[in-house]
């Protein structure tokens, strides 16, 4: 059953969700579109209503082969959507669900397009803020690239705001408040996915194009390894982990490769190669990369909060052992849950991907799980580190100056203005959001 949506355009069938609505495949007047439609029940929220004009506001002035075109914004009755142009394909995302990992060259491939497309954005002011394989939709219609890659589109500038505009309420920092009220820090919130924020958005600053390059170097990393630098856990250790740990190495990445990826990973943003440089870099690689194959790497054991593990120690990645490719050992762990803010202040996400997550503080025992980490040498699957806290003669001694480091830590966050992370909404708990409450039906009737 299709629904009318405005005058215009007709929803047929469900593409996707995400934290603001669900996206349909529609047709309007000049063919098929993507129709993407905000929750009824976040419509009436003022706050979602102006980030949602402002997907479209800020991609006005957008209008670049690597960026999913906007091209209309329908507000009739309780209806509020985006028509976009319709890409034929999937996302990064059921890629890397689907692949885990790709080849150096078709990584490249798909990190040049999304830098082509930052560059195009940032050249017109536009910060996308939420670069993560969610929003990079392949073209699978388009002619393959370099790698047998398919044509990379950025998508959902539904986030986006104007460089050097002024911080909105929502964004604004517990130390901007305290300094403006004379009060104490309180909490704030932030806005974006925590595996890909980079570490000046978790201490407070106000965001520049330099995020989207440390975010899509971040995605450039997880395709080639499998898995983020800084993810895993929950949310506060991983916003933690960007601020204070140093990215492990990948065994067997071609070393220019390398030298870029830790350049965009940088901690300072003026270390970071603009989105143009790193799109212009990252070509000039392509033809040493060809026939490359994906890096034989496992992914980190998952860190243990609070537990026997040093931080980034236990976040090394290490070479694979070859596994036959059937029988037990080739079983494909699931996708690791990546925890995302809710866009919407108050809402409950709808994700069917469980992208979604509430931020809290970040406990003691959080902090104490490798605030002080940096990267270690890479080891064979197997191998036992030096020092490791498997070792019940250096076990007490980690664990006693972890807690030392714990304290410090503590006590530099909250000064720098990281002393609470919480949703939008307020929520401390660290429940899991109850996305069945708010769910959109399948049906375009009821979209
Ligand atoms: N223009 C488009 N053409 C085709 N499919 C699309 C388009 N835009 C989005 N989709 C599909 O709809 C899904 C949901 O998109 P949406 O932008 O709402 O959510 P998200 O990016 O996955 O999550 P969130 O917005 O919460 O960060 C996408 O993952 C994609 O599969």
């Amino acid at each position: 059953m299709s629904r009318k949506i405005g005058s215009r355009y007709t929803a047929h069938q469900l593409l996707g969700r995400g934290s603001a609505g669900a996206v349909w495949l529609g047709d309007g007047p000049e063919g098929p579109v993507a129709i993407k439609l905000l929750r009824e029940d976040l419509s009436s929220d003022q706050e979602l209503v102006e980030r949602f004009v402002q997907e479209r506001t800020a991609l006005l002035g957008l209008d670049h082969p690597r960026v999913v075109g906007v091209r209309d914004l329908v507000v009739d009755g309780n209806d509020l959507a985006l028509v976009m142009d319709l890409i034929r394909g999937t996302d990064l995302r059921t890629r890397l669900d689907r692949e885990r990992r790709l080849a150096p060259e078709a990584a490249v491939a798909i990190a040049v397009d999304v830098a082509d497309a930052l560059a195009a954005a940032h050249a017109a002011g536009v910060v996308h803020r939420d670069v993560k394989p969610e929003n990079v939709l392949l073209d699978m219609q388009g002619p393959l690239g370099p790698g047998g890659a398919h044509p990379a589109l950025l998508t959902d500038f539904g986030i986006a705001r104007l460089v050097d505009e002024p911080t909105p309420i929502r964004a604004q920092t517990a130390r901007d408040r305290a300094s403006s009220q004379g009060r104490s820090p309180s909490p704030r919130s932030v806005i974006g996915t925590p595996d890909y924020l980079a570490p000046e958005i978790v201490e407070g600053l106000p965001p520049r194009a330099s995020v989207d390059v440390y975010a899509l170097a971040t995605v450039l990393y997880e395709m080639l390894a499998g898995f983020t630098p800084f993810g895993g856990g929950h949310p506060g250790a991983i916003l933690r982990r960007h601020v204070t740990e140093t990215v492990a190495p990948l065994p067997g990445i071609p070393d220019e490769l390398w030298q870029l990826l830790l350049q965009c990973l940088a901690k300072a943003p003026a270390s970071r190669l603009r989105a143009s440089e790193l799109a212009a870099r990252l070509r000039e690689l392509l033809p040493s990369l060809a026939g490359y194959p994906p890096l034989d790497i496992d992914e980190p054991d998952e860190q243990e909060e609070g537990g026997e593990r040093e931080g980034a120690e236990a976040r090394t990645p290490h070479r694979g052992v070859s596994v036959p490719a059937s029988g037990p050992a080739a079983h494909t762990p699931p996708p690791r849950r990546r925890g995302a803010v809710p866009l919407v202040p108050g809402a409950v996400p709808d994700s069917s991907r469980e992208t979604h997550t509430s931020m809290r503080v970040p406990s003691a025992d959080e902090l104490a799980g490798g605030a002080h980490g940096t990267a270690r040498a890479p080891r064979v699957h197997g191998q036992r580190r030096a020092g490791s806290a498997r070792n019940p003669a250096v076990a007490g001694a980690l664990r006693r100056r972890r807690l030392k480091v714990a304290a410090v830590t503590l006590a530099a966050l909250v000064a720098v203005g990281l002393g609470g992370w919480l949703v939008a909404s307020g929520d401390d708990g660290g429940d899991p959001p109850k996305g069945g409450e708010h769910s959109a039906s399948q049906d375009p009737g009821t979209p």
